[in-house]
């Protein structure tokens, strides 16, 4: 059978057929109405704290490419905002388009951004991500929008691995990396609950999306398209439109952190 994917085949119009929660009632991700978001005073500031010495790894996943970090103890964790309890970062991975149009999952007022960085933390309460992706608190992930301006050099050091990642399945090690460093100024966000953008869509996040993009220039843009889907061996695939477009909001509250 055919695995998911982001083509015609097996992209996101046909990821009901094989995880029928895709029409659930908190999918994600959503447009952002910045105008419908209700103000709520009593959402804390974020609270990140991250230890470079916790990053592990780099790998191509054949969706998109994640750095993952050791979470084995509450050395890099997300805390305050909107959630309660200690959630601890497990990796990030971004999504992206064929330009730089398109590409971020989340859109505000209908706006797409040229990428999205996903930060996946998840509650310490349930003991492994694994059981706490399955629990309605078990995850928060903080979204930021990327937008063209000025080359990043925090996200170049994440682009000069590519050359060894290029191909599903690929991997190499990527120690010493501060994910604070992919931070915008302003910790600013929207939140609301939803679910992974990609199967198997559990409904288990609690999305913090930031309101500051961070940067990236269109030459680091054309970098990230020269990931592939395809393993070694196989018809190149180019890494493009690894994004899940906005679902229903079915009646859901978006919040805002500021005014
Ligand atoms: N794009 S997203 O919503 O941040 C996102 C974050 C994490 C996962 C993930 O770990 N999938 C594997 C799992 F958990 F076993 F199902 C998928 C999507
Ligand atoms: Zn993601």
């Amino acid at each position: 059978s055919s695995s998911w994917g982001y083509g015609p085949s097996n992209g996101p119009e046909k990821w009901a057929s094989g995880f029928p929660v895709a029409n659930g009632p908190r999918q994600s991700p959503i447009d952002i109405v910045p105008a419908d978001a209700a103000f709520d005073a009593g959402l804390k500031p974020l609270r990140l704290k991250y230890d470079p010495s916790d990053s592990l790894d780099i790998l191509n996943n054949g969706h998109s490419f994640q750095v993952t970090f050791a979470d084995d103890r509450d050395s890099s964790t997300l805390t305050e905002g909107p959630i309660t309890g200690i959630y601890r970062l497990k990796q990030f991975h971004f999504h992206w388009g064929a330009s730089d149009d398109k590409g971020s999952e989340h859109t505000v007022a209908g706006r797409m951004f040229p990428a999205e960085l996903h930060l996946v933390h998840w509650n310490t309460k349930y003991g492994s991500f694994g059981e706490a992706a399955s629990q309605a608190d078990g995850l928060a992930v903080v979204g930021v929008f990327l937008q063209i301006g000025s080359k990043n050099e925090s996200l170049q050091k994440v682009l000069d691995t590519f050359d060894k990642i290029k191909a599903k399945g690929k991997q190499t090690t990527f120690g010493g990396f501060d994910p604070a460093a992919l931070l915008p100024g302003s910790l600013d966000y929207w939140t609301y609950l939803g679910s992974l953008t990609t199967p198997p869509l559990l409904e288990s996040v609690t999305w913090i999306v930031c309101k500051e993009p961070i940067s990236v220039s269109s030459e680091q843009m054309a970098r990230f398209r020269s990931l592939l889907f395809s393993a070694e061996g196989e018809p190149e695939c180019c890494m493009v439109d690894n994004y899940r477009p906005p679902q229903p909001l079915k009646g859901r509250s978006v919040r805002a952190s500021f005014q």
